[in-house]
Parts: C-alpha cells; sequence; structure tokens
C-alpha cells in the first residue's frame, strides 16, 4: 500500500470507529476486508487509527470537521506533512482537499491539548503545572514496558535474551524490573523471552507500585481487583509470599493459571465468597476501576467516554470497594489502595474521604506516577491500623 492508501484506509476505519464501532473491531474489520494488507501496512495504518482517536479534538478542528477524513487532514496539518503529497485523488488515496476543509484556530487549551473540556478544570486541579505535559503526553504513543520475571532470570539475562530474539530494551528507572523496548516491540507475543516467562508486557509504574509494598517472605497477600493479573504475578515473583488473585469479574482472570504457568509463578484464584471467608490477608491490593486516565494513550476511546457522572460513580465504587475490603486486613496490615489514573477525585480524595469515615486507620505512603515521566499514570497509598 502506498502512504496515501493507508491514510484512506485509516480515514474509512476512522468513519467506522465514530459511528460506534470498537477500535479493534473495526481494525480487524478493515484487515479481513483487505487481504492485500501486508503487516507493515496494518501496523501503519493502526498508528494512524490510534493518533487520530487520542488527538481527536485537535486534529478536528486543525482538519475542519469530527469525520475520518477531516481527522487524517487534522493529522497531516499537525505533523506539518504536505498535504497535497497525499490527498492526491489518485486511485486508492483520498480525494484532493477542498477549501471548505480549512482548519481553524483552537478554541482553548482543552481542545489543543485534547482533553474533554468538561474535565479540563478537575485535570488542572489535579495536576498543576504538569496538565499540559500530562495532556500533550497524553497525545502521543505509550512506550512499552516489560516486566523482568526475577523467578527464571535477572535483567542482564531478559536483556540478553530478548536481544537474540532481535528487541532491544533498556532499563527504565521507574522500578528495578523495568525494561523500556526501543526495537522490535511488535516481536514480542512471538519472542521465545516471552513464551519462556522471562518477562512479561507490564508498564513500568504498574510494576512500581508492587514494589512499593514492603513485602518479605511469608506474607499472605490478596490482589483483590486482580483484572487479568499482572499485579497478582508481580507480587508472586517475591520469594515466600503466598498470593491470591480475585476479581469480581471471574472472567477477566480465566488466562491467569496459563500465565503464571510460563512465568514458574504460583497464585490462588479466589471466588468473592472464598475471598471474605479467608483469614486476615498481611496485604490486601485495591487495584480499583477507574478512569483509566493514566492508560488513555494506550485505550484512548476511555478518555471521550468518561462523563461527570461516570466519574463521581467511579469514586463511589473506589470508596465502597475500600470501606468492604478493610475488615480482611490483618491488624498491622496493609490495604494498599491504586488506581491507573491521574485525577485527584479518584486518588488523594477517595484515600482522605476513607480515612474521614475510618479513623482507626492512618495513611503511610502515598505516591503518583505521571505520564509525563515516562510512565502510565498510576497512583498508590498504603492504609494501615
Ligand atoms: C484496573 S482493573 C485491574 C487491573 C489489574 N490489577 C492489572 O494489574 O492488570 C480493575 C478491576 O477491578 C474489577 N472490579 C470492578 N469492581 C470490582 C469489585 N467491586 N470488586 C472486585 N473487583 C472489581 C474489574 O473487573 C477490573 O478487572
Amino acid at each position: 500500500m502506498t502512504p496515501a492508501a493507508r491514510v484512506q484506509a485509516s480515514i474509512e476505519i476512522l468513519d467506522d470507529i465514530l459511528a460506534g464501532v470498537p477500535a479493534e473491531k473495526a481494525l480487524t474489520g478493515w484487515a479481513r476486508r483487505s487481504r492485500y494488507a501486508g503487516s507493515k501496512d496494518r501496523a501503519a495504518v493502526r498508528d494512524h487509527v490510534f493518533a487520530a482517536l487520542r488527538c481527536q479534538r485537535s486534529y478536528a478542528a486543525l482538519g475542519g470537521s469530527q469525520t475520518g477524513r477531516g481527522l487524517m487532514i487534522g493529522a497531516q496539518r499537525a505533523a506539518g506533512t504536505d498535504l497535497n503529497a497525499v490527498f492526491t485523488g489518485d486511485r486508492h488515496a483520498p480525494a484532493t482537499v477542498s477549501g471548505d476543509e480549512e482548519g481553524r484556530a483552537f478554541a482553548g487549551d482543552a481542545e489543543q491539548y485534547d482533553i474533554p473540556e468538561w474535565l479540563w478544570p478537575r485535570f488542572q486541579m489535579s495536576l498543576g503545572d504538569q496538565a499540559i505535559p500530562v495532556a500533550q503526553a497524553l497525545q502521543n504513543r505509550a512506550p512499552v514496558h516489560l516486566r523482568v520475571n526475577l523467578i527464571k532470570t535477572d535483567i542482564a539475562g531478559a536483556i540478553a535474551a530478548l536481544e537474540a530474539d532481535g528487541i532491544q530494551a533498556q532499563v527504565h528507572p521507574a522500578c528495578d524490573t523495568a525494561l523500556e523496548v526501543s526495537e522490535g516491540a511488535r516481536m514480542i507475543a512471538q519472542s521465545s523471552a516471552y513464551a519462556n516467562g522471562l518477562v512479561e508486557l507490564q508498564d513500568a509504574a504498574s510494576q512500581a507500585v508492587v514494589a512499593a509494598l514492603e513485602l518479605h517472605p511469608g506474607l499472605r497477600v490478596l490482589d483483590y481487583c486482580a483484572g487479568g493479573g499482572g499485579k497478582s504475578l508481580a507480587l508472586a515473583a517475591h520469594p515466600g509470599l503466598e498470593v491470591f488473585a480475585h476479581d469480581v469479574n471471574a472472567a477477566r482472570l480465566r488466562d491467569l493459571p496459563v500465565r503464571a504457568g510460563r512465568a514458574g509463578a504460583k497464585v490462588t484464584v479466589l471466588t468473592t465468597d472464598e475471598a471474605t471467608r479467608q483469614p486476615p490477608f498481611d496485604v490486601v491490593l485495591v487495584d480499583a476501576p477507574c478512569s483509566g486516565s493514566g492508560s488513555w494513550r494506550r485505550a484512548p476511546a476511555g478518555k471521550w467516554a468518561l462523563t461527570e457522572a461516570r466519574l463521581q460513580e467511579l469514586t463511589t465504587i473506589q470508596f465502597n470497594i475500600l470501606n468492604q475490603l478493610s475488615p480482611l486486613v490483618a491488624p498491622g496490615g496493609v490495604l494498599a489502595y491504586a488506581t491507573c489514573s491521574m485525577l485527584a477525585d479518584e486518588n488523594g480524595a477517595v484515600v482522605d474521604g476513607f480515612l474521614h469515615s475510618n479513623t482507626d486507620w492512618r495513611e503511610s505512603f502515598r505516591k503518583t506516577w505521571l505520564v509525563s515521566h515516562g510512565t502510565d499514570g498510576f497512583f498508590t497509598a498504603h492504609l494501615t491500623r
């Protein structure tokens, strides 16, 4: 495919997404209909589509409309590339750009930096002078991070094994087990380092949330909102811990036994009933459902789908989960709250609300990671009594 044909394909896929088709489904549907597209074409189209989804507001302003075509015109203008070289009207290329497809000046910072208008004041309140750098970071593609599985190898061993598979990775400063991939990211899933459980795909801040816990052999640890189990596996890499995983949506834990097998890790999956009937845990990690604002680079639809009402609903859920789980923590144990969000409403405010109504609890640790510092956005707080 020519670069122009890739842009035309992206326009059509974006139109499907704007009409309500989920991004992955729209991309897969296009790939199935387009057998002529090779793996490089599919990767390039995917990149175009995700960039346009991350930068939907600014590209629509620059491109003159909130359509697939408007977004791709906006993308070319944002990149400063020659529109006439791509929008040629030739076979498979998009039609030439007309006079009524002029861009316009941004209406304000929220539009320029691709944050929903209603959210911008809260975003600024949460992030202060980091609001614009964080919003700009969210306009760009997320880096690819790996967690080195210390059960099976060490940092140097993992880097060497990846290199043998044609993947270049360097140590990431956010966590001792984290690597950032600089070349060959698309080959990870097929690499032997991955297949043999030497590395797992996991953001460095997600790893750092686990690394921030004081863990020593003999502790019983429950990952209560385990999802796919990324943090459960990171916990289970600590020698001598007894690790339990739970999620209200049991289907999300389906792949965990296979992943644990690959990693040589032991994780016991618990139902909700089993989790509440267990003796108290030394550590309960609550990686709570949240807006996902720290991972909007990877899942940009979430940025545009979030509403004020949903944010409110999430903070209520977060507060309720903390209250519901505090009895599962052994005296002297830790209730570790975490979100992949950078919004104060879901982070400090929830923790403060919990401490306000549970005066026998105190906070011993709090940290926020920002996308502007090279990881996903994350928050954690440790609560003890
Ligand atoms: C942020 S995700 C967890 C991500 C996961 N810990 C990881 O590292 O990949 C939040 C999870 O909480 C689960 N969840 C939502 N409400 C819950 C509840 N009331 N109790 C337990 N889990 C819940 C969701 O199903 C979802 O898998």
